[in-house]
């Protein structure tokens, strides 16, 4: 049996904004910073260790990452920064406020646009200043792959390569291994994961912080998982993040 442990990166300035954020690179808020410490805290005192951490190229997912490493007196860890594991990008919803954009559309367009598997949210411009071409983290990439906006679906077809020429080979070499993400990063993968529908995907939300475990059988299907932690806290997290997409 495998385990791997899944976490959203902490609250992020734009979680506590309550805007669309995507690939723009906020940082923690203080509350971000200190549910980073307590995931890390949650973990060594479960008597978790880790071999390899795999986060992403934004800064609240790797920010978290290093204060939980720190917290658990790990950070030796060897850790790959993908891009593949970036939060989906939010196309031209980046920087509007949430409960602002369903106040104008609905909150059922919203919900689509926040959890559909195959509606993007409105695509930026290509000029649009808010794009990623120019951004040298980036640099690496053909512009083609760099996306202007982003459903669940497109998610899961750059999120699937990572998991299946990286991470499942490193589990499979028996690396016990963290993965510090985002909310739709993290969904894309538990779908494939769980085999979950195009349907019910819709209704699963992540909270901040909260460290989620898979346990894995030999072919790498899941077991079962669990969340490390307070469920009543956890169920109310995730129930706010719920709450976020809907008008005042
Ligand atoms: O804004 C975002 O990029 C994500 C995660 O914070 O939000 P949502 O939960 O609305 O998909």
């Amino acid at each position: 049996m495998y385990k791997i442990v899944f976490m959203r990166h902490g609250e992020s300035t734009w979680n506590l904004e309550n805007r669309f954020t995507g690939w723009t690179d906020v940082d923690l808020t203080d509350k971000g910073i200190a549910e980073a410490k307590n995931a890390g805290r949650v973990l060594r005192e479960a008597g978790f260790t880790f071999d390899l951490a795999y986060t992403s190229v934004l800064k609240r997912a790797i920010r978290t990452l290093w204060l939980a490493m720190d917290e658990m007196d790990m950070m030796w860890l060897p850790v790959r920064n993908d891009w593949r594991l970036n939060e989906r990008h939010y196309g031209a919803l980046q920087g509007l406020d949430k409960a602002e954009t369903a106040a104008k559309f609905g909150d059922q367009q919203v919900l689509v646009w926040r959890r559909s598997y195959d509606t993007p949210p409105p695509a930026l411009e290509a000029d649009d200043p808010r794009t990623s071409f120019a951004d040298p983290r980036y640099a690496c990439l053909p512009p083609a792959s760099i996306p202007l906006t982003e459903c669940l679906k497109d998610t899961v077809a750059r999120v699937l390569p990572a998991w299946n020429e990286e991470i499942a080979p490193a589990i499979r070499a028996g690396k016990k291994i963290l993965i510090s993400a985002h909310g739709n990063s993290l969904r894309a993968l538990i779908k494939m994961l769980d085999n979950i529908s195009d349907e019910d995907i819709v209704g699963l939300n992540i909270p901040n912080g909260q460290p989620l475990v898979y346990e894995l059988d030999e072919d790498l299907k899941p077991i079962r998982h669990y969340y490390l932690g307070d469920p009543e806290a956890i169920a109310a997290a995730v129930a706010a993040v719920a709450n976020q997409g809907k008008a005042r």
